[in-house]
């Protein structure tokens, strides 16, 4: 177990404006970090920042300093890791997250993730910092062939996206390596399906045009910004036919991450892990869309479609790991993530920027 407040530690927050650093911010502040988020705003806005300046206040907000940069831009780096004489610990959230336009965009999803990530990993060898949680995915198990997918499983990428984050992980594992004993120390958190917002309503999930992913298009169907939603394969062997996924609460990953910090800080011999976060419960997309329906006495209209190609029938994860060795565990179910999920949107049903 890993436990006790941040001792002012300096963290730089990569990607820090995005849905799961926003809410990460708000958690770091509260345990008392000190914060440099460095964000390019290509799939954010600023105003989310502010509401993270609001919800910790006048007393912490001091500890939080943005940075527009891009991490592409070698430059970008350097004068923030010069400007703020280096930093204790790296979170590295930036990246671009879309599976289908990766297949779509492979030479911008590499260029955007891998080498931002190089460079990312340069300066931190250049300044001395060497300690780094980095955002994974459950995409790095592909199809599983056996689920609750473990942390030592077959790791398999399907498409640029996933690709990316492996890579993202082997190299990381092979600078580990070649560094001396306790050199690096690094975790790869595996995320499966983040959902939900911050309890307040104030922060949440505001994708740009058309979401990819179920809650967000749940979400627009609920405030009418899309008729209906399109559930993606109904005959796959599960109870009602759709596909399962390990949904969890973006504040159970918020803590997560405080979680791993300290693990970091702690831990000289803990060299480079991979950690599931997950809650490990399966649920289907027809009792997600019940579930939303419920929180938000909204109905959700849909129409039912063929699969979608490239995906699973289930996956969830094994969070043994994690309870092990970070003392996390999920403590929200689906009911949270769609009560959560349903304040932010009734609250902004256009996101941060209002009608745009
Ligand atoms: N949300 C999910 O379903 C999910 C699941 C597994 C893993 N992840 C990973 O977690 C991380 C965060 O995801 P999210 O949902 O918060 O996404 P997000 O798009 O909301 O946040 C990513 C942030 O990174 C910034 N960014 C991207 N490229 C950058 C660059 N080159 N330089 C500087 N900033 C850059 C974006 O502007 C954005 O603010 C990503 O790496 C994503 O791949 C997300
Ligand atoms: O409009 C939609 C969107 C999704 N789905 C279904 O809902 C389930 C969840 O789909 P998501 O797109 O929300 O999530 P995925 O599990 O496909 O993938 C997400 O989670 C993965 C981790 O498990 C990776 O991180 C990946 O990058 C990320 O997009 C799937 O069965 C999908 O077919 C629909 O029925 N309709």
């Amino acid at each position: 177990m890993v436990s006790g407040k941040g001792r002012g530690e300096r963290i730089l927050v990569t990607g820090g404006a995005g849905f799961i650093g926003s809410h990460t911010v708000v958690e770091l502040l509260r345990q008392g970090y000190k914060v440099w988020v460095m964000d390019n705003l290509q799939n954010s806005c600023v105003e989310a920042l502010h509401r993270v300046c609001h919800l910790v206040g006048p007393r912490l907000s001091p500890n939080l300093q943005f940075h527009h940069g891009d991490l592409c831009n070698p430059a970008d780096l350097d004068r923030l890791f010069n400007a703020s004489s280096s930093f204790d610990a790296v979170i590295h959230f930036a990246g671009l997250k879309g599976v289908g336009d990766s297949v779509v965009n492979p030479l911008h999803y590499y260029h955007n993730n891998i080498v931002g990530t190089v460079n990312l990993f340069q300066a931190m060898a250049k300044f001395n910092c060497k300690k780094m949680v980095f955002s994974s995915s459950a995409t790095v198990y592909g199809q599983p062939e056996e689920v609750p997918c473990a942390e030592e499983s077959k790791l398999h990428a399907m498409n640029p996206y996933g690709r990316s984050k492996l890579f993202a992980e082997e190299m990381g594992r092979d600078i580990e390596k070649a560094g001396g004993e306790g050199e690096w120390r690094m975790i790869f958190l595996r995320y499966f399906n983040p959902v939900g917002a911050h309890e307040s309503g104030k922060l949440g999930e505001d994708p740009r045009g058309i979401p990819n992913n179920l809650m967000p298009y749940i979400q627009q169907v609920a405030v009418g910004r899309l008729p209906h939603l399109n559930v993606y394969g109904h005959d796959y062997p599960t109870n009602d036919g759709t596909a399962v996924r390990d949904y969890i609460h973006v504040m159970d990953l918020a803590h997560g991450h405080v979680a791993a910090l300290r693990k970091l800080f702690a831990n000289d011999t803990i060299g480079c892990t991979a950690y599931n976060l997950g809650t490990g419960r399966g649920t289907s997309v027809l009792e997600m869309v019940a579930a939303f329906e419920k929180a938000s006495g909204k109905k959700i209209p849909i129409k039912m479609c063929p699969r979608r190609p490239g995906d699973a029938t289930a996956v969830y994860a094994s969070t043994e790991k994690a309870e092990k060795e970070l003392g996390w565990k999920a403590k929200y179910g689906i009911e949270e993530m769609c009560r959560d999920q349903w304040n932010w949107v009734s609250n902004n049903p256009w996101g941060y920027q209002g009608n745009h």
